[in-house]
């Protein structure tokens, strides 16, 4: 290569693997597969190497590709934290023994580990208390989540025992187990939210909530695999090991002490079959020689310890035909491409379709009519068409064209600005999304109606008797035509109107959600509720009225602003307050307990050990203060708790207003 091509494709790198690094670390959301990534930073590292006068100090190759955040406090580590080298071929890993074997000579061991796909995280213990846990960040510095890593179970806040140091650092991984992951990640697309691709995204993402209730709810796990004290305590990594099981941590039941590579290599090649039964996902085997003062010995790079490395394994491929392109149309109307493929066998299943989905998916794959196409089944638990085989593309197979019409209604589809999906816009009358928003509404989670279930919704809408959800609240009216129809007999029909009938004592919030806008999930219902209190306060909202709330951004806030803009969907909501059903929050009745407040303004931010934000809410409002939505110089008083966002802490600081703890604001009272 001419040096200034060698000089622009080193530039060129670097942008494009910096981008991938803040997709995949900060918004957990990649877009294109690790064995990619990693195939292009080793060509960054190749070309360095040869020309070394173009390399770019802050490179990819010399920087652990995490980022800290402006969302948490910035903690600095003690030990920096720092990544793995890694390699997906056997014979680079026999080099790396060789390496370990020149530098300390042939008496050591190693000790393998599964590499867990989740997010690294520090633990800090003092007395045998958790005081901190911390992202791994750029690798010096990370983000302060401990209040997020407090609602994980297997994590200890407390040690029970005896006999741990004083002071220490643990180290681990936390993830998501796939069957979590499955339930929850469901529950977005049935809530129109953007999807995770995998539960290391997923864990990932839940690890940089605000909220950590939100985090409680959201099932998360941790293995330790480091531990890192002031004075030397253990002599080797095992013994370590082995005293933090003992201390009630979660250390992998599969870690295993070998002898010498060849062991190292059985316990790769058992694992590369084995992993699909873990509960949990893994993308490797990591090998650290195990003696601490060798691991000295050894040393480091700029990026990692020279004394581990990690074997990933490739996700598993087959070569198959694309059949056709269909196009699902879901309750919220957005538009999911699915590749139709001739079923091939693929990591222990038969696949017949993949995922496509959206257009711009479609176009990065530059996809032909009969293409033979790679699939892969890697972290992602649907498979994924990773490439087309261009040498047996057809002459003249013409390109996959999408859709511009509703498959099911015919309606012009529309993408919003900076929006990948495709939406049918005709929400009155596009039959996937009137069932599956009826369906929706009956739900467990909605207004949990009692013998009414998903097919008799569908039956129901084929004969006509229902179109809007309010219609299911006039079905009483139409009882004896239900029973000419056959299908139900009239104890059903009992059970069916007795469901509806009970159900219109259920709350506010749950009828919000239940009426599946898009965004509108079932926190994002109760945040709303509890704001705006009745349903025609949150019509007339607009945009910067919406993004007052805690947590509401500006795509929630406009999705409901375009809802109301429909005068359908007004009508609607006049006719189902007509019906009984509840449209305002059932008002705590505030009881005065004092006018020590009385005057004052608040603002409350972060999370708090003792009292959630909605109780200090009603302390503070029932002492005759006021909460002001933003921070202005009229507020009194910030009450800041854990995590609070450092741009607020600024903003009060800048403007003198004065930052209390939630103790402080009790003592106001007393
Ligand atoms: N697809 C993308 O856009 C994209 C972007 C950036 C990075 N990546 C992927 O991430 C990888 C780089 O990330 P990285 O720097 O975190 O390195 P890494 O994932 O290769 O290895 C280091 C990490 O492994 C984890 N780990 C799991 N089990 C472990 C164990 N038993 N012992 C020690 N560590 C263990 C730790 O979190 C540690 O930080 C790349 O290999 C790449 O595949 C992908
Ligand atoms: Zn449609």
């Amino acid at each position: 290569m001419q040096p200034t091509d060698a000089k622009k494709r080193i530039q060129d790198l670097s942008t494009e693997l910096k981008q991938h690094n803040y997709n995949y670390y900060v918004l957990a959301m990649p877009t294109i597969a690790d064995f990619d990534f990693d195939k292009k930073l080793e060509e960054l590292s190749g070309l360095e190497k040869q020309f070394p006068e173009f390399a770019q100090a802050d490179s990819p190759t010399q920087q652990v590709g995490g980022e800290i955040t402006k969302e948490f406090e910035t903690v600095k580590h003690k030990w920096p934290m720092m990544s793995l080298g890694n390699t997906y071929s056997e014979q680079e890993l026999l080099d790396f023994d060789q390496r370990i074997r020149k530098a300390i000579g042939d008496d050591f061991e190693y000790v393998c580990e599964l590499k867990f796909d989740g997010l690294s995280m520090s633990l800090t213990y003092e007395q045998g208390k958790l005081v901190r846990a911390v992202t791994r960040g750029d690798g010096t510095k990370g983000d302060d989540v401990t209040a997020n890593v407090k609602t994980i179970h297997s994590i200890p806040k407390k040690i029970e025992d005896g006999g741990y140091p004083e002071h220490f650092e643990i180290r681990g991984e936390v993830f998501m187990h796939r069957k979590a992951f499955d339930r929850l990640n469901n529950d977005r697309i049935e809530q129109g939210e953007v999807a995770y691709a995998n539960p290391r995204n997923f864990a990932s993402g839940t690890i940089k909530l605000q909220d950590s209730r939100e985090v409680a709810r959201r099932p998360l796990d941790c293995f330790l695999y480091f531990l890192y004290t002031d004075k030397p305590v253990f002599k080797t990594h095992w013994d370590s090991i082995m005293a933090v099981k003992s201390w009630g941590f979660h250390v992998c039941e599969h870690t295993k002490l070998c002898k010498n590579i060849g062991e190292v290599m059985d316990f790769i090649s058992l694992w590369n079959d084995k992993r699909h039964n873990l509960s949990y996902d893994i993308d490797g085997i990591v090998l650290k020689v195990n003696s601490y003062a060798q691991q000295q010995e050894l040393g480091f790079t700029a990026k990692s310890p020279r004394w581990a490395i990690a074997y990933k394994y490739k996700a598993q491929q087959v070569e198959t035909v694309l059949e056709s392109v269909s196009y699902q149309v879901g309750r919220t109307g957005s538009v999911t491409p699915v590749a139709n493929l001739k079923p091939v066998l693929l990591a222990g299943t038969t696949v017949k379709r993949a995922s496509l989905h959206n257009a711009n998916e479609i176009l990065r794959l530059d996809l032909h009519e009969g293409d033979s196409v790679f699939v892969e089944k890697g972290g992602e638990i649907i498979p994924k068409i990773i490439s087309v085989n261009p040498l047996k593309r057809k002459d003249n197979a013409p390109i996959i064209q999408y859709i511009t019409h509703c498959p099911e209604c015919g309606t012009q589809l529309v993408r919003q600005e900076g929006e990948a999906n495709h939406y049918c816009p005709n929400d009155e009358g596009c039959p996937p999304q009137i069932v599956g928003k009826m369906q929706h509404f009956i739900g467990r989670k909605a207004m949990n109606i009692d013998g009414l279930g998903d097919e008799t919704i569908e039956t129901l809408y084929q004969k006509g008797f229902l179109h809007h959800i309010s219609d299911i609240y006039d079905l009483h009216l139409h009882s004896d035509d239900l029973k000419k129809l056959g299908r139900f007999g009239e104890k059903s029909i009992n059970n069916m109107m007795d469901g509806i009938e009970k159900s219109k004592q259920m709350p506010f919030e749950k009828v919000l959600f239940g009426m599946g806008i898009r965004y509108v999930g079932e926190t994002v219902a109760k945040k709303l509720v509890a704001y705006f209190k009745n349903i025609d306060s949150l019509i007339k909202a607009n945009v910067e009225e919406l993004t007052a709330v805690d947590e509401i951004g500006t795509r929630i806030a406009e999705s409901l602003v375009e809802y109301w803009n429909n005068p359908e969907h007004v009508e609607q909501v006049e006719k189902m307050k007509a019906q009984g059903l509840q449209f305002i929050s059932e008002e705590k009745e505030v009881v005065m307990a004092s006018d020590k407040l009385a005057g004052k303004t608040f603002i409350i931010s972060g999370v708090f050990e003792q009292y959630s934000r909605d109780e200090l809410k009603d302390i503070i409002e029932q002492n005759g203060g006021k909460i002001l939505s933003s921070i202005s110089a009229k507020l009194n008083y910030l009450v800041a708790g854990d995590n609070m966002g450092p741009a607020k802490l600024d903003k009060a600081n800048k403007l003198n207003v004065p930052i209390i703890s939630d103790a402080e604001l009790l003592a106001m009272l007393e």
